[in-house]
């Protein structure tokens, strides 16, 4: 074994010793003490010429350093009373070149108060790290199960009962569907009521990490793969979903550079990270999710065909809200109790007319769209029963009479103007702009973007500060 301890004066060893641990003592495998320092000496009321030589039996009390010495077994942190003090003893074996010489021991604390200073200390560690643990642990679960999964219309049971039935299968499942109709809660129960289900839930969404990040996102890195690089390196998504179930959202959008990697993990059931040579094994479940046509995108050119039948294996439509309007009514009163919950409100009701103008909107944001929509009205509801004139703008007629914020201020529907804070009335403005722009852009939150000529990322930040869902990961 290389060593430069050479390096080190021998006179300088000692103070070495001393300093790294305050009480030392070591014994040969007869249990005869070879080295004791001065500051353990000082405590037993002996000196270091004395000491040595004996047997440790003879001059530390309660010692069970010669059975470390015979058996080879460590003993850490056992409580010895000596010279009528509780200590903390840790004793170790000495093995030099694979052989037990004899044993080592060291008092850490000196009594017992001590050690419960380091111990409360160490323990209110272990309990944050516990804490943390489990929050990461609850972020990578399934949050949602087919009981979730509200929708009665035949088209939406039909989606349903087939992805129950696959649910168990190793299989990969591509849900389609525009977007906010529920593929990513279908993903949930999927993975839910899978073998898997213990194992994490790692959603991915591929249109909101940057193109040029998406490689070490998903691969993981290693070590100095590149400036900035984390030392350590980084684990991949992929890895992180190990056992469990990758949900790889939006994967139309996924540069064709990356389709090609990510196909041979997905065949080779191996990956290697950014920057390293080791192959590692993986063995995820990919659930991937589009609201793009990719049989026109593979015909085009623009999705590897290879991939796509890689995914395609088990294909979920999810309907559009407007082809299963019997069901409005049931989402609405479901989504209203979750956002009651939210906002800590109880007994709020929905009035007929309210349901039946919900039912005659196109919902081009769908599910998505319908709860947004409500949790506004939520906000701006004075009394128990949610009416039209709760609805945003392009949801009302435009003679009615409504709740409205104009130039900061929100205006009641029998006109009594009330002055709303800036914030909240600036804030309320963008936040619609926002649900305007998915719903005309059909929920393309690219071409939302554009049309609201904000950067794609920028239009994610937003999203995501008004709570609108944009799957970030
Ligand atoms: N069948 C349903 N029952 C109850 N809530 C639903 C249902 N479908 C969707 N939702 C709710 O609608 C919202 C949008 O759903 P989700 O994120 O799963 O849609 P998505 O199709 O994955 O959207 P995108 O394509 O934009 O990522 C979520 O808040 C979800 O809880």
């Amino acid at each position: 074994m290389n060593s430069s301890i050479g390096e080190v004066p021998p006179e300088w060893l000692e103070e070495i010793i001393n300093l790294s641990a305050e009480r030392i003592v070591v014994v040969n495998r007869d249990g005869i003490i070879l080295y004791i320092n001065p500051a353990y000496c000082e405590f037993l009321g002996t000196s270091v010429q004395n000491a040595i030589g004996r047997h440790v039996k003879d001059v530390i009390d309660n010692t069970r350093m010669h059975l470390v010495a015979e058996t080879g077994q460590a003993e850490l942190a056992a409580v010895q009373p000596i010279n009528g003090s509780e200590m903390i003893a840790n004793r170790f074996p000495l093995i030099v070149d694979g052989e037990l010489v004899g044993a080592l021991g060291t008092v850490m604390f000196r009594n017992p108060e001590e050690w419960m200073v380091y111990q409360s200390k160490i323990q209110s560690l272990i309990k944050e790290l516990k804490y943390y643990k489990r929050r990461v642990e609850k972020e990578l679960k399934s949050k949602y199960s087919f009981a979730d999964l509200i929708g009665n219309s035949p088209d939406f049971l039909n989606a349903k009962m087939l992805a129950e039935r696959v649910a168990g299968s190793r299989s990969a499942v591509l849900l389609t569907g525009e977007s906010g109709t529920g593929k990513e809660l279908f993903a949930h129960a999927l993975h839910h009521n899978s073998g898997r289900a213990a194992y994490p839930f790692v959603p991915i969404n591929c249109a909101s990490i940057p193109e040029q990040l998406l490689e070490s996102e998903l691969f993981g890195y290693e070590e100095g793969a590149f400036t900035g690089a984390k030392k350590g390196g980084k684990k991949g998504l992929i890895q992180t979903a190990g056992n469990g179930t990758m949900f790889l959202d939006e994967i139309g959008d996924m540069p064709l550079a990356m389709q090609g990697k990510l196909l041979r993990a997905l065949q080779e059931k191996e990956i290697q990270q950014v920057g390293g040579q080791k192959t590692i094994p993986v063995d995820v479940r990919v659930i991937a999710a589009t609201h793009r046509n990719l049989e026109e995108m593979v015909k085009k050119g623009q999705f590897r065909q290879d991939l796509y039948y890689r995914l395609n294996v088990i294909k979920i439509d999810i309907p559009p809200l407007r082809k299963r309007r019997e069901d409005i009514e049931l989402l609405a009163v479901n989504l209203l109790k979750k956002l009651e919950k939210r906002f800590h409100r109880r007994g709020i009701e929905i009035s007929k007319e309210l349901i039946r103008r919900l039912e005659n909107h196109d919902w081009p944001g769908n599910i998505r769209e319908l709860e947004n929509v409500l949790e506004r009205a939520i906000n701006v509801l004075d009394g128990r029963v949610l009416k039209v004139a709760h609805l945003p703008l392009y949801l009302r007629e435009p003679y009615e009479q409504a709740y409205t914020v104009v130039g900061g201020k929100l205006r009641e529907p029998h006109g009594k103007p009330q002055i709303a804070p800036l914030r909240t009335a600036l804030a309320e403005t963008e936040k619609s702009l926002l649900l305007e722009a998915l719903a005309v852009a059909n929920g393309d939150k690219l071409e939302a973007a554009k049309l609201l000529q904000i950067s794609k990322t920028s239009f994610y930040d937003k999203c995501k500060n008004h709570g609108i869902k944009s799957n970030e990961r």
